[in-house]
């Protein structure tokens, strides 16, 4: 579904991501892990376009995306959760969600997002920067979902949340996943998450992706040599 071919980046003269190839099948949910600085959410930049590469190419379906726009390649069907939620916290619920609207050519938002996030149609007229910090993460997962996206891709959505919305938050995910065939991509530090909803892994370390298989295969070595700190 998306793939990356010897995909090269850079942060001024210091190479971040290293001929890095990727595979993400379509209805999967792929795992992105590695220790802190290898490059994962540059790597999701890269797919969003929100970073240019050097050089290789990003394919979706076999077409080009990385000569995309990052706003062409929103509306070409991919989602995006950043890192930190980045939701507009001066603008009410309604209005963050109605920020996706225009891309998808709609005036409604689509009633199954406060399906997945009831609390979202209890606070609809509250500002975003007054919700907990679950609370907005759900936010910044339904403004994605708004587009209707056929892949998503979300940047540690559980850091500094608290249980019950990563509960929460993981059952949404199998729930798109399995029932509407959704493409995940997920970068996850946190090992229990990953196994319970993942169903692919692909390690990374120092800009390069060094292994990658069904989630059942990620063994104790593995996580001894990429993940433990
Ligand atoms: N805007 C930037 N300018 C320069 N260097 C950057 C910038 N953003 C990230 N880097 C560097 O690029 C490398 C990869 O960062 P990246 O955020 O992709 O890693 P990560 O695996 O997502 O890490 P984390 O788990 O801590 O979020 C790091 O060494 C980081 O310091």
């Amino acid at each position: 579904m998306i793939a990356m071919n010897k995909v090269s980046q850079l942060y001024g003269g210091t190479q971040i991501l290293w001929d890095l190839d990727l595979d993400i099948e379509p209805g999967s949910i792929t795992c992105i892990m590695g220790r802190n600085g290898v490059g994962k959410t540059t790597l999701m930049k890269a797919i969003m376009g929100l970073l240019p590469i050097k050089s290789g190419e990003i394919t979706m379906n076999n077409q080009a995306l990385h000569k995309l726009s990052a706003e062409r390649r929103a509306y070409e069907g991919i989602g995006y959760v950043p890192q930190g939620r980045d939701i507009f916290p001066m603008l009410t619920v309604e209005e963050n969600l109605r920020i996706g609207l225009p891309v998808r050519k709609s005036k409604e938002i689509p009633e199954k997002i406060f399906e997945l996030f009831p609390v979202l149609k209890e606070m609809l007229h509250r500002r975003g920067g007054d919700l907990s910090g679950g609370q907005q993460q759900q936010l910044a997962i339904g403004r994605a979902l708004v587009l209707e996206p056929k892949v998503l891709i979300l940047d540690e959505p559980n850091e500094g949340i608290q249980p019950n919305i990563v509960k929460q938050i993981g059952d949404v995910i199998l729930k798109l996943n399995e029932e509407e065939g959704l493409t995940v991509i997920l970068i996850e530090q946190k090992l229990g998450f990953a196994r319970r909803v993942g169903k692919e892994f692909r390690l990374m370390e120092k800009g390069r992706i060094v292994a990658a298989d069904k989630m059942e295969n990620l063994n104790d070595d593995l996580i001894k040599q990429y993940l433990a700190v």
